[in-house]
């Protein structure tokens, strides 16, 4: 190092460069010596660029480890490291390899960023591009996005998620009956098994009879490769045999299906056919609009044509946005229920009661909506324990997130929505899991703001209501036709990260049948 920095102090300001580099001697300098000098120049301007992002909100005061912060950390996720993160300040920062990232931990701020899609766009890892295909409409920003967007509402409105509701009870049926079979020797982690039932409900209501039971089965059975594919920590390249390139693969089999079936909902509805899946009701409002422009060719073509191959691939992001989600939510949504005699009691009351005391009373959106204490459970659920703890968003452009702070151009800018949702000011007692705040006009209800389990603004969840009546129809009928014994453990309570958050020990349950499903259990006494 020496050699070099003298070197050039003392000879380049009298000699010409050509000379300067024919008199230098090279012999002098050993690659070592470049070397350490590049690294120690490339630490100095990682830790000055972290300093210079980093400003005036929380954080380390210098990466601690040079140029790859807490990346191994990263590797293993620990929900308490998290927590720690949010409770630091309300914005505060970490920077991994040369990515900055800047946490919002408070209502208003996570608030702030989802709502500004000037500033931000939905983060995806490299490779999600490639997976789920460049020309799908996730990656679509700003009007583009909103135009798309406004194209898929018509297949989650009240009349559309009507007619999807007999396609996901036979579902709700078939694998209740499965659990019963699976843990008929005592209880076993449920983890995988929630994981499939969650997968086998979304692909029957989103393609209906035109997916066969095989193919639902192919699918649950690899769509772990997906999400493996797509961790936070993988390699941008797809390369033969590794993560990537399976889940690449499963992708792939799985929009070639969902092709097929967009083809075969195409010529279901022309023949006059009853709509029954988002597919059918896709085409559906595809028709419609035809039709209309055709009455009226003044109109504006409210739902444009939709190849194959595009539905399948937006068919193909409500799976993935679903998947891992609804998973957690359904682990939790069992062991809490479980713990709980009361609650059981209650959504068994509620479950004859809106059936007029046969419980085979098939499910519909009136009789769902009927069920008020069971959807409060599920709500509470989604509070107490929210699916999403983060939504990673990536800066388009400098971020004016306080007055005194901005995240800078190209930073990961991660609103949470955990502490919102566990804010005392909103929900008295938020460590409680207390299905009665949610008693209509309540202070919880009246807390909208805080709501921010499905998040808030432009890309706010486009299953929300999707999710309650699955979740609320779901549970109810799992109540009133099984005994459901959850086995605690030490790590029951503790919440694993991955993707989405999951009790550590994976939900470890016993399904029983009840011998009558009229009959009540006991009043618990308190
Ligand atoms: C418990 C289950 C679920 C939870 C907790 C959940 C939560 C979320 C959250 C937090 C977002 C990001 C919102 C934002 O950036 O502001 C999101 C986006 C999305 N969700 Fe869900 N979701 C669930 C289930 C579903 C289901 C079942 C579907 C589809 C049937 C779905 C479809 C979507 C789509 C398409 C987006 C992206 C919207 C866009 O970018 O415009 N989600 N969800």
């Amino acid at each position: 190092m020496e050699v070099l920095t003298a070197s050039f102090a003392n000879t380049t300001a009298s000699l010409p460069f050509n000379q300067y580099l024919s008199d230098f001697d090279f012999s002098q300098v050993s690659w070592l010596k470049v070397i350490l000098t590049t690294l120690c120049l490339a630490m100095v301007y990682d830790q000055v660029s972290y300093q210079l992002s980093k400003g005036n909100i929380a954080g380390p005061t210098f990466k601690f480890y040079p140029f790859i912060g807490p990346f191994l950390e990263s590797l293993d996720p620990k929900f308490e490291i998290y927590q720690a993160k949010w409770n630091s300040g309300p914005l505060s920062c970490v920077s991994i390899f040369h990515k900055f990232v800047v946490i919002a931990s408070t209502r208003d701020l996570a608030r702030k960023v989802l709502s500004s899609p000037k500033y931000v766009k939905p983060c995806v890892v490299d490779v999600a591009v490639k997976i789920l295909r460049p020309s799908n409409w996730v990656f679509l920003d700003g009007k583009a996005h909103v135009d798309y967007r406004k194209s898929l509402n018509g297949l989650f409105t009240r009349q559309a998620l009507e007619m999807y509701i007999p396609q996901q009870e036979k579902i709700y049926d078939k694998y209740l009956s499965k659990f019963v079979e699976l843990s008929k020797d005592g209880p076993i982690p449920f983890f995988h098994d929630f994981r499939e039932i969650m997968c086998a409900v979304s692909l029957k209501t989103f393609c209906g009879d035109y997916i066969t039971d095989d193919q639902i089965r192919k699918i649950a059975d690899d769509y772990y490769l997906i999400t493996a594919a797509l961790e936070l920590v993988n390699f941008p390249i797809i390369i033969p045999y590794t993560k990537t390139w399976y889940g690449k693969k499963t992708a792939d089999m799985v929009m070639k299906i969902f092709e097929g079936c967009a083809g075969k909902a195409k010529e279901h509805i022309k023949n006059g056919g009853e709509a029954i899946c988002v597919m059918d009701a896709w085409v559906e409002l595809m028709e419609e609009a035809r039709k209309n422009k055709s009455d009226n060719p003044e109109s504006k073509l409210l739902v444009r044509e939709f190849s194959n191959k595009e539905i399948s691939e937006a068919i193909f992001t409500f799976l993935f946005a679903s998947q891992d989600a609804s998973s957690a939510a359904t682990c939790w949504l069992y062991q809490i229920v479980a713990d709980r005699p009361d609650v059981v009691r209650k959504i068994h009351e509620e479950q004859l009661a809106v059936r007029g005391g046969d419980p085979n009373v098939p499910l519909s959106l009136d009789l769902i909506e009927k069920m008020t204490y069971t959807n409060m459970v599920v709500k509470e659920t989604l509070r107490y324990r929210p699916p999403v703890i983060m939504v990673p968003y990536v800066a388009k452009q400098k971020v004016p997130l306080t007055e005194s702070y901005s995240a800078p151009k190209g930073s990961m800018v991660i609103p949470t929505l955990y502490p919102a949702l566990h804010d005392p000011e909103a929900y008295e007692n938020p460590e409680e899991f207390i299905p009665e705040r949610w008693v209509a006009g309540g202070a919880a209800e009246q807390a909208k703001k805080n709501w921010l389990v499905f998040g808030t603004g432009p890309h706010v969840c486009l299953g929300q209501q999707y999710v309650m009546l699955l979740f609320t129809g779901l549970i109810g009928k799992s109540v009133m036709f099984n005994h459901i014994k959850h086995k605690v453990t030490p790590l029951s309570e503790k919440i694993k990260v991955f993707a989405t958050i999951f009790p550590q020990d994976d939900c470890i349950l016993e399904f029983s049948k009840r011998d009558d499903p009229t009959v009540l259990d006991a009043v618990v006494a308190h």
